[in-house]
């Protein structure tokens, strides 16, 4: 019998955040993004992930208003940059966020980088904006477990999302496991590899399921139990990347899949970044 997952899961906190949205890096703020995040909707779509750093907050925002979709069925997430980080600066750097987008409140904002001797002060301010109900939810992004633990020491709401890069070349399997167990939800960036998908074992998959390589790589996240936000500007594609409810994959397809990684990296490793 085909597995069936739902559309959403539910954070620790009770609040359900869709397993798959539409990433907006390199996106350009004005036509390209309102463009992007208009089809994602059209298509079904109802996560958009975003970040003061991308630019184009302001964008996103406009198409979810102009979008006819209901603001309370948009998961809305962006992330506070490096350069914003420490108590006040991030509580600066949210009004600044949420004045771009323009929707009310935030669904979900994150730490994007674990800013050494930073975060845990950006954290408490996440604890604020939560408390006053600005955002929904709140976690983090690019912490490893020592980032996580050393966090979990000292924050009194614990982090509900972790997101990372993470894709059949870097399965994460260590953080995975570390994340289920503390019920934070693993979201996976560059789920695609930035479209590098021209790997045999891919293409063999995609004869067998009559389904694309994008989707293949995307069904693999999602039943790994793995939000992911896979990015395109490309009409077409944002379709294609939403058509993978209709499919399961062999658990022995999965294994095939997990036996691909490399641990390799096409971002950068958070415990050595300087941006
Ligand atoms: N928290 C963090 O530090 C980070 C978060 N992110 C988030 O994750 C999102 C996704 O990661 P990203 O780095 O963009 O990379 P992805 O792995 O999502 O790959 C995006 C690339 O793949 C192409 N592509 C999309 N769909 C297909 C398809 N079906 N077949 C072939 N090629 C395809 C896109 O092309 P085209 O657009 O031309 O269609 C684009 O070049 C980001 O947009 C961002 O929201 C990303 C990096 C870091
Ligand atoms: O896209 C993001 O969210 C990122 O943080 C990265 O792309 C990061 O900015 C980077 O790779 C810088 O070279």
């Amino acid at each position: 019998m085909k597995m069936s997952i739902d559309s959403t899961v539910e954070l620790l906190n009770g609040v359900a955040m869709p397993r798959l949205g539409l990433g907006v890096w390199r996106t350009q703020e004005g036509e390209e993004v309102e463009r992007a995040v208009g089809a994602a909707l059209q298509a079904g779509y109802r996560s958009i992930d975003t970040a003061s750093m991308y630019g184009n907050e302001a964008g996103v925002g406009r198409a979810v208003r102009d979008s006819g979709v209901p603001r309370e069925q948009v998961f809305v997430t962006t992330k506070v940059w490096n350069d914003q980080q420490g108590y006040d600066n991030t509580l600066r750097a949210f009004e600044q966020s949420a004045a771009n987008l323009g929707l009310g409140h935030v669904d979900l904002y994150l730490i994007h980088w674990p800013v050494k001797g930073k975060y845990k002060d950006t954290y408490r301010a996440l604890e604020e904006l939560y408390e006053q109900g600005r955002v929904r939810a709140i976690g983090v992004s690019n912490f490893l477990e020592h980032h996580l633990e050393d966090l979990m020491g000292a924050c009194r709401i614990k982090p509900m999302v972790n997101q990372v890069e993470m894709h059949p070349l870097l399965t994460r399997k260590k953080l995975l496991m570390f994340c289920r167990k503390e019920g934070i939800q693993l979201e996976s960036w560059r789920p695609l590899m930035q479209g590098n998908l021209d790997l045999p074992l891919l293409q063999e998959l995609s004869r067998k399921y009559g389904k694309t390589p994008a989707q293949i790589v995307i069904r693999w996240h999602l039943q790994l139990g793995v939000v992911t936000i896979p990015k395109s500007v490309t009409e077409s594609r944002i379709r294609e990347n939403a058509g993978v409810f209709d499919f399961e994959l062999e658990p022995e397809d999965m294994n095939r899949i997990d036996e691909l990684n490399e641990n390799r990296r096409f971002g950068a490793d958070p415990d050595n970044f300087d941006f």
